[in-house]
């Protein structure tokens, strides 16, 4: 069971790289690409109709501004779609999330907060999904959460040093 890891331009890479490492902490595989709805509309619409053949359980698609990537993969599979919008400069990331999260009716984008903590909760959403039927995943995620609890409990008692 894998991910698809696709991001609309190269420039995405510096918070796409948080979902990278979280899959990877996590022990999910997957597969990294660069897709483009708008500079690259016919591999996007042959790479969302061959997602299930080549076996992606969940997209993860970031994209920034006018952020149509995940809708429009959305729109060529049902594999599930997580989408990721990139914090942007002119618009602080307000245009990459509307453009992603308001999807009409029919086609569902699972979209997570705009920049670094909306990548790394989309690997664990994916994780999450993937360990529906994947018990080793199930128990991977477990030890992720007790680990992340006894983390904060830490970093509360170092406050009181
Ligand atoms: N939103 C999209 C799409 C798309 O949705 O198809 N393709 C590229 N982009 C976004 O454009 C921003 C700037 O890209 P460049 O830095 O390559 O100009 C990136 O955040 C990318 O995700």
């Amino acid at each position: 069971m894998k991910v698809a890891l696709v991001m609309g331009s190269i420039s995405d890479w510096s918070v796409v790289k948080d979902t990278a490492d979280m899959l990877e902490t996590l022990n999910i595989e997957f597969d990294k690409k660069i897709i483009s709805a708008h500079r690259m509309p016919n591999e996007l619409q042959e790479f969302g109709q061959n997602a299930k053949n080549e076996h992606y359980s969940v997209i993860i698609a970031a994209a920034g501004g006018a952020a149509h990537l995940p809708g429009m993969l959305a729109a060529n599979t049902s594999v599930p779609v997580i989408g990721i919008p990139v914090l942007t400069q002119a618009l602080s990331g307000i245009d990459s999330l509307l453009s992603i999260v308001q999807m009409p009716a029919g086609v569902p984008v699972a979209t997570v907060a705009v920049g670094k903590a909306g990548a790394k909760n989309a690997a664990i959403l994916a994780a999450e999904m993937i360990a529906i039927s994947d018990p080793k995943t199930y128990e991977r995620l477990t030890e992720f959460r007790a680990q992340q609890t006894k983390e904060a409990i830490a970093s509360n008692e170092q406050l009181h040093e």
